[in-house]
């Protein structure tokens, strides 16, 4: 469990940012996520979903253990949409986006130490999600995905080059299509941290890949 003073380091906890759900594994979650906080994640969002996903108990039991196997290794744990789930589990925070309960709500509900994210895809966007208390951004897709059926249309870095265009300081992460060869764009344009399904976890070597994408951001965010 986070306690407040760490929200004020969200953006070292965004610098390596796995997303991930039982059906993005081909090995058993419990083991894909144990082996990427070895190679160095630094926040954990559960998403469960897509063809395949678990549901009712099944869900929420897996929900328990990947938040056990985090709070064993102090990494935070967000879940994605479900803010019955979050609430439940007492997680760190969640994650919503535009078509999902607008972070405002969100936050009477689940309270002032918690992290929210919200999905935003360009300026109008952050600026309603800053309005509505976001503690940080997912940007994308910045690049084409194949985790994410109804992701909407690929941008680039854009949207961080305008956020910082315009002196919107919140802590941002870029998503979508992100791996080792094509992260160094998005810090230089301004994000802390790249968030990543496929690069992480559908690996072969999960705790290599990991590794290496630690090295490489923890480069990436000094320079
Ligand atoms: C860190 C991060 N950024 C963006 C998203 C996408 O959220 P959303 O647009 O609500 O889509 P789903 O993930 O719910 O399909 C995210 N999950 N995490
Ligand atoms: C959840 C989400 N939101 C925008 S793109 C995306 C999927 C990211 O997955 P990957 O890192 O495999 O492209
Ligand atoms: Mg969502």
């Amino acid at each position: 469990m986070i306690t407040k003073p760490d929200i004020l380091h969200i953006r070292q906890y965004l610098r390596l940012y796995l997303v991930m759900g039982s059906v993005n594994c081909t090995r058993p979650p419990e083991e894909v996520l144990t082996s990427a906080i070895a190679g160095g994640i630094t926040l954990f969002q559960f998403r469960e979903k897509g063809v395949g996903a678990l549901t009712g108990q099944a869900y929420y039991q897996l929900g328990e253990r990947l938040q056990q196997i985090c709070k064993t290794h102090q990494i935070p744990f967000i879940v994605n949409d479900d803010i019955e789930l979050a609430i439940a589990l007492d997680a760190d925070g969640i994650h919503v986006g535009q078509d999902d309960a607008p972070a405002e709500g969100i936050r009477a509900r689940l309270g002032y130490n918690k992290m929210i994210g919200v999905s935003a895809h360009n300026v109008t966007e952050a600026r309603q999600a800053i309005q509505d208390g976001a503690d940080y951004l997912g940007i994308g897709p910045i690049y084409p995905t194949i985790s994410k059926a109804d992701a909407q249309a690929v941008q680039g870095t854009s949207t961080i080059t305008a956020l910082k265009n315009y002196h919107i300081d919140i802590p941002v992460v870029g998503i979508g299509g992100i791996h080792a060869h094509n992260a160094e764009p998005i810090f230089t344009a301004g994000a802390d941290g790249i968030a990543v399904i496929s690069a992480i976890a559908g690996q072969d070597n999960v705790e290599q890949a990991t590794q290496q994408l630690n090295t490489l951001t923890r480069r990436l965010m000094i320079n």
